[in-house]
């Protein structure tokens, strides 16, 4: 027997139970669900990861719908329980959902939700924040500083890597890849090789127009290129941002073999999910290669860094905060929630998931549809104008 998990509720009379697994930010989600005659109750529960036993406990006997997060093992037992109290929507507040068995999901017929779009600008700057900060060994040096080591202005201290016209790598160029690529090309004017499955045409044109504009203006201009392989791009490039999704195809796919394929010199950015690398084989290439660098946010088994990670200088990492702006993540609250809403209303699914703009918009009422169900096809959801 589960046991009970504390909870905060809105509009207790509401019809229609809607669970979130935990506090989000802002309030317009929250009023969205009350507006719709549905009851939120949000989990309060002072434990930052829920097991699959408190959140049994939270979905209980009636819940038409949850949004939960990406630190939540979303499977068969989930989905079951859900499917058994009447539920048929579940939104992840984030636009990764490997923590998701949407087989599962299918068989028991609940929409998965996501938040695509919200977050893509955000986690870029994030992307390149760490960029910059191991390029230009910004911890390292505050790290000095505050320790009061520091003597005065010397020829060697610091020195990192100059970006511009150096070559950034883009391993995914989906939204999040191809904004990230965009500010590089752009602030840096670094030359772009990317690899996707996919070609990407607008970060193609948009690259060629920019070289353009730095040529007419007398400067060298900026290149692009779509790589034939992965590793094409980690043997050429400088610095390199990955971007895919976490899945079977991607699962350390930047292992010890394709550590040793870079540059001595090299720059890694992870803002995917920490399994997309070897953690245990980065350990090992950051103690053998102490001028390659990485900047992290995401780890294979979060919470925690892999033994010997946290001791490395040629190291930046931070807690998983990529979209961690408040826009944003009031945005992908909003998302969430409306992915669930939607779902409960019947409304059908948004036709582009990567233009959710007007479900943003404070000052308007967003369109009757669920902004970005991953599973609409599955399930034969009707799917709306835009
Ligand atoms: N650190 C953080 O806080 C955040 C992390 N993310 C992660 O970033 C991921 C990407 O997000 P979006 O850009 O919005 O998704 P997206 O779907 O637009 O882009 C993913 C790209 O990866 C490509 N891809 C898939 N398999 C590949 C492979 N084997 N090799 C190369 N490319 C491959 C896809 O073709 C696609 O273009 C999310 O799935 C999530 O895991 C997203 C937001 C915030
Ligand atoms: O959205 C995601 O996938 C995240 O990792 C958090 O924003």
């Amino acid at each position: 027997m589960a046991k009970p998990v504390s909870i905060e509720v809105y509009n207790p009379s509401g019809k229609y139970r809607v669970v979130s697994t935990k506090s989000m930010p802002g309030t317009r989600w929250i009023n969205l669900l009350v507006e719709q005659d549905c009851r939120v109750e949000i989990c309060t529960q002072n434990k930052t990861i829920l097991s699959v036993d408190d959140i049994i406990a939270l979905i209980g006997d009636k819940c038409d719908g949850v949004i939960g997060q990406l630190t939540e093992d979303w499977g068969e037992t989930l989905f079951s329980a859900l499917s058994k109290a009447g539920g048929k929507a579940f939104s992840n507040m984030a636009v990764g959902y490997n923590n998701v068995d949407v087989n599962a999901a299918n068989k028991y017929g609940v929409a998965v939700g996501n938040t695509p779009g919200v977050l893509t600008e955000t986690t870029a700057e994030l992307a390149a924040s760490l960029s910059l900060a191991a390029a230009r060994r910004i911890v390292e040096a505050d790290e000095f500083m505050r320790a009061g080591l520091y003597e005065g202005w010397l020829p060697h201290l610091f020195v990192g890597n100059l970006l511009k016209g150096q070559t950034v790598g883009v391993i995914g160029a989906g939204r999040i890849g191809s904004a990230y690529a965009r500010m590089m090309v752009e602030g840096f004017k670094m030359n772009l090789i990317y690899f996707d499955l996919y070609q990407s045409t607008r970060l193609e044109k948009f690259v060629t127009a920019y070289g353009e504009f730095l040529k007419a203006n007398g400067e060298q201009p900026v290149t692009w290129k779509r790589a034939a392989s992965m590793d094409e791009v980690l043997q050429q490039a400088d610095l390199i941002s990955l971007h895919p999704i976490l899945d079977k195809t991607t699962y350390h796919l930047v292992n010890k073999e394709r550590l040793s394929m870079m540059k001595k010199e090299a720059i890694l950015i992870n803002c995917s999910r920490g399994a997309v690398i070897d953690e245990v084989a980065l350990v090992e290439h950051l103690k053998a290669n102490p001028m390659f660098r990485v900047g992290l946010d995401v780890f294979e088994d979060e919470p925690f860094m892999k033994p010997g990670l946290a001791d490395m200088k040629n190291a930046v990492v931070v807690p998983h905060i990529a979209s961690a702006s408040k826009w944003t993540r009031e945005g992908m609250a909003t998302l969430a929630a409306l992915n669930v809403l939607g779902k409960i209303k019947g409304y059908p699914a948004w036709a582009d998931p990567n233009r959710v703009e007007p479900f943003l918009n404070e000052n308007a009422p967003p369109p009757a549809a669920c902004p970005s169900i991953v599973n609409a096809k599955a399930l034969s959801l009707p799917v709306s104008k835009l």
